[in-house]
Order: C-alpha cells, then sequence, then structure tokens
C-alpha cells in the first residue's frame, strides 16, 4: 500500500510549555502528524518548505532506505537541502514493523519541533510476542525558549556560548514551565507566558482499568538523557528500536535521544484516581523541572491532578542503574537475530571534547567532523574528489598514553570531513570509547545513532576497552539490534554491523549540540550498486 502525506513546513508562534516562540510545525502542529503504516507500506511526503528564509531536510529515523539512500533526509550527507518554497517529494519503503521518528537533519532545527512518529504495524493476521489492548505513542523532549538560530551562534563562536539546560521538558509537545520566573519590570509576563494557556496543559494518557497499554515511548531530546515513569505501575520493556525484547520490568525507563521503545502497562491500579507520568533528567546535574503527564483512569476527569506529588527521579549521577538497563537488553528468544561471529574490522572512536584554532569543538580520535557543501552520495557517485577530504579519519587513538579519566593534557584538535569507506558486505566493529570531557571529573553520556543500518549492541564496559580481552565477553548469543545506543560516562559500548546498504551514511551523536560541534562520522559503502540519484536531491551541486 501506498500511503501518501502532503505536509507544509512553516513557522510559526506557539507555546508548549506555556512560553511563546517561534516553533517549527508540520501542518500548523509540532510535534508533527504520526505516520501510521504496515509493514512494507510505501510513504510518499511531499514537503513544501515554507520557512521562507531557511532551508530543511528530515530524516526518517530507523528506516534503512534500502534501494533509496538519497532519501535518508540527511543534509550534507545524502542530499542538497530543500529550498524556502521548493517542495521536495520523499518516497522510501518502511520494511519493518516498530517504532521510529522523523525529524529534521539540517542544522539545529530538529530543537525548533520539527519532529515526530513513525508506527509500523505487522501486515493482517501476523502476530506479536506479546498481548495488549491499545496502542499509543508518545514522544519525550526538552525545549529551550532561546532559538535554535541563537543556540547555534553560541555554539559556533569564538567565545563559546553553551546553550545550558533546557527550560522544561515536554511529554507529547506539552511542558509546563513556571512563567513568574520571568517576571521582570519592562517585561509583560502575560503576554509571553501563560500557565492558563490549554496549549499548556498537561499530556493525558487515558486508560480504561484493568487494560494493558502498549506504550511506545520515544526520545528526541536536544540534550537530555531522561528516565520516564508511571507513578505506580511496572512497566514491562518490550521492543527497542523496531527490535523485539526478551521481556523485562523497570519502574524507570532510561531513555536517550534517538531511542524508541515499546512498553507494556497495565491500567491495575485503584481506578479511582489518576497517575502522574513523569520524565527527570538524568546524566546532568539539571535544574530543569520535570516533565509531566496524566495518566488518566476512565472514567475520572482527565484534567483531574493525582492526589500526590509528582514521584521524584532518580539520583542524576548514578550511572549504575543505566548501565544496568543498558546490559538487561537482550533479543526476544524467538526473534533473535544472530550476529556474525567475527568481523572484518574494527574502528574505535574515542569521544571527546577538543578545541580547534579556539573553537571548542567535539571529536572522534581527535578529528572534529565538519559537513561538506556537496553531499557525500553525490560526490562519491559522480566522482567529485574535491568536494570532501580524501583522505580517511583514524581508526583508533593513542589507546597506549592516552588517559580517558582525566583532562587531556592536550585537548588540541583538528577538524576534518574525510570519511570511512567500508567493504561492501563486510562486519564493521564499533567500539564507542567515553572520556573525561574538557571539564574537570565530567564525561558525559552520548547517544550514538547510525543511519541506514541497525547494529548489534555486543557489549558495554567500565573504563579504557581492551582490545584483547574485552571482545571476549561480548554477547554473541543474543544481542538486541538497534540503531541508536548510549555510551556511558567513562565506559565503552561495542557495536557489530554489516556494510550491506549501498549508500552513504551518517553515524553521529544525536545531542543537537554535539553533533552541529563535530560529534560524527560518515561511512559509505557499495556507492557502485546505488541507483541512479534523482535529480530533486542535487539543486546545490553543479555539474557539467
Ligand atoms: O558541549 C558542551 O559544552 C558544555 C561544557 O562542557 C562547557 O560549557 C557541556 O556541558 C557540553 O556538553
Amino acid at each position: 500500500r501506498v500511503r501518501r502525506y502532503k505536509w507544509e513546513v512553516k513557522y510559526e508562534y506557539r507555546s508548549p510549555d506555556c512560553f511563546k516562540k517561534l516553533v517549527i510545525t508540520i501542518n500548523g502542529r509540532t510535534p508533527g502528524p504520526t505516520i501510521l503504516a504496515q509493514q512494507n507500506d510505501t510513504i510518499i511526503v511531499e514537503l513544501k518548505n515554507s520557512l521562507v528564509t531557511e532551508n530543511v531536510a528530515i530524516h526518517w529515523h530507523g528506516i534503512r532506505q534500502i534501494g533509496t539512500p538519497w532519501f535518508d533526509g540527511t543534509e550534507g550527507v545524502t542530499q542538497c537541502p530543500i529550498l524556502p518554497g521548493e517542495t521536495f517529494t520523499y518516497k522510501f519503503v518502511v520494511d519493518r514493523p516498530g517504532t521510529y521518528l522523523y525529524h529534521a537533519h539540517y542544522g539545529m532545527q530538529r530543537e525548533a519541533g520539527l519532529y515526530g512518529s513513525i508506527r509500523v504495524s505487522l501486515p493482517d493476521g501476523k502476530p506479536e510476542p506479546f498481548a495488549y489492548d491499545y496502542d499509543r505513542s508518545i514522544i519525550l523532549n526538552d525545549w529551550y525558549h532561546r532559538s535554535a538560530h541563537e543556540q547555534s551562534a553560541g555554539l559556533s563562536s569564538l567565545d563559546f556560548q553553551w546553550v545550558g539546560e533546557p527550560d522544561s521538558l515536554l511529554i507529547q509537545g506539552k511542558g509546563r514551565f513556571n512563567c513568574s520566573r520571568l517576571a521582570s519590570p519592562t517585561l509583560d509576563v502575560a503576554k509571553v507566558c501563560n500557565t492558563t494557556n490549554p496549549e499548556c496543559s498537561p499530556y493525558v494518557l487515558t486508560v480504561i482499568p484493568g487494560k494493558t497499554y502498549r506504550l511506545r515511548v520515544s526520545s528526541l531530546t536536544a540534550l537530555s538523557a531522561l528516565s520516564f515513569q508511571i507513578e505506580g505501575h511496572n512497566m514491562t520493556v518490550v521492543e527497542a528500536d523496531g527490535h523485539y525484547v526478551e521481556p523485562f520490568v523497570v519502574q524507570n525507563l532510561f531513555i536517550y535521544s534517538g531511542e524508541t521503545y515499546s512498553v507494556l502497562v497495565k491500567a491495575d491500579r485503584n481506578p479511582t484516581r489518576n497517575y502522574w507520568a513523569a520524565t527527570h533528567i538524568v546524566s546532568r546535574n539539571s535544574t530543569t523541572p520535570p516533565g509531566l503527564a496524566i495518566f488518566n483512569y476512565y472514567p475520572n476527569h482527565p484534567r483531574k491532578s493525582p492526589p500526590t506529588t509528582a514521584p521524584s527521579g532518580p539520583l542524576w549521577n548514578d550511572a549504575r542503574p543505566r548501565l544496568n538497563q543498558s546490559v538487561a537488553i537482550k533479543s526476544h528468544r524467538d526473534h533473535v537475530i544472530p550476529p556474525p561471529q567475527t568481523s572484518d574490522r574494527v574502528i574505535v572512536l574515542l569521544n571527546t571534547q577538543n578545541r580547534v584554532n579556539g573553537f571548542m569543538r567535539w571529536s572522534l580520535n581527535n578529528v572534529s567532523y565538519n559537513l561538506p557543501h556537496i553531499p557525500y552520495l553525490i560526490a562519491l557517485k559522480h566522482n567529485l574528489l574535491h568536494a570532501f577530504d580524501q583522505t580517511p579519519p583514524p581508526d583508533g587513538y593513542d589507546f597506549k598514553n592516552y588517559d580517558i579519566f582525566n583532562v587531556s593534557e592536550n585537548t588540541n584538535g583538528t577538524t576534518g570531513n574525510g570519511i570511512y569507506k567500508l567493504d561492501f558486505n563486510s562486519t564493521v566493529d564499533i567500539i564507542l570509547q567515553n572520556a573525561n570531557s574538557m571539564s574537570n571529573k565530567t564525561s558525559e553520556t552520548h547517544p550514538w545513532h547510525l543511519h541506514g543500518h541497525d547494529f548489534w549492541v555486543l557489549g558495554y564496559g567500565e573504563g579504557k576497552f581492551d582490545i584483547y580481552n574485552d571482545p571476549r565477553k561480548y554477547n554473541l548469543v543474543d544481542p538486541i539490534m538497534k540503531n541508536t545506543v548510549p555510551v556511558h560516562p567513562y565506559g565503552w559500548t561495542a557495536l557489530r554491523f554489516r556494510a550491506d546498504n549501498p549508500g552513504a551514511w551518517a553515524f553521529h551523536c544525536h545531542i543537537e549540540s554535539h553533533f552541529y560541534m563535530g560529534m560524527g562520522v560518515v561511512f559509505a559503502e557499495g556507492i557502485d550498486r546505488v541507483g541512479k540519484l534523482p535529480s530533486s536531491i542535487m539543486g546545490c551541486v553543479h555539474r557539467n
């Protein structure tokens, strides 16, 4: 089946957390419309860019784009940006069931509100390995009052301005900022911030007592790692990034930007009241208040506040339960896709913060990434050698001497736009090695997202990855496959994937500001197998 969508993307004033600002909407909405499809459907999105002075591109997060690498929506990698006034048509197949996302992949537009859900169901009559009565989706996000332009200008100036902690957390596009914090003699606060605005009334998830809900929870935060809980209710994790999980029960679900989960929740508590659903920031010492939604037991009034105070979140700096959850995620026993037992190539990526010519950057193996002007897919296919640096970036770092536990003695790095060329169909291991940032005693959590593939998550470890001994501890039996995975503070994460999807694919930290500051790489494989590129992606390239 073909599913057609007509979208208009534009700036509009909205008050998702009661504070009025310009946001990017799709057909007037943020989050945008949910794409509902069945496995093997073709999705056609005709997108009109009405941003007036701004380009755009949309990435279909978790969709592998097999045979259509040019519709991955990654500006600078797979396409030229869509110009203001232009209409661009994305057309691709959703070949696997599961929970996916879409969002802007140009500059820092994602955090202006340009995002939404993709839900791909099984063909009629095909059962899932778990039972539920109803299916619901929510996206968690963090929210800033400053514009993405202001933030990106601050990040890329010599006088570095960090984006800081978010102003609020949103659950399915709704949050609550304490407007009284804006009190100022020169500002008419009520004009910009109004807590009685229905736009920022809490999101309500209504449940029927006794029923079981499949709740699809995703995160598209710009910065924050989150925990998510429903007061008094356990959640059974059953899906992650489109793959069935061997079920396990949590009270707090830790979720990183770019991840999607399905959890089963049974409405089996005292039905005469409502409950809080809450999301809290972890991994950063944040002052941002929790995001709250109402878990509403029918027929209680959906706006009736729960009688309790909202639950507090887990300790922000306790990485142990987060690592434990990561390790607990295994492939469902009846849906294991066994990984290749060996790999052809190992690439170790040391995650560090660096200075490059005085600018604050994030780097892999001390190389900070810059997007080229000519997208790689076009440059590779048309052999435009001048388009990017032909020297590949390093496969590792100075394992012997680099101290991951302290600020580096030499924080200087370089920038580059070289790529990793992978042999078609080869098996590649990626070791993400975390380290201390440029702040004392600080190592952040970075969610890494791979385009065009799912990878097996072979293992996590603390400290420095030992290339001789740690691979022996890999889970080669039932590892989960995902497209986004965290690397925990001072730890490492090991992934394996098959380079079997012809195209050029970004692999990057999903923190908006970190990718903007260079925290990503690009892989390319099987370019000779890529079909003829559609001319619609080539607007920024002049060829003779
Ligand atoms: O990129 C970042 O910059 C700040 C800090 O390191 C400097 O202000 C921070 O927390 C980041 O994640």
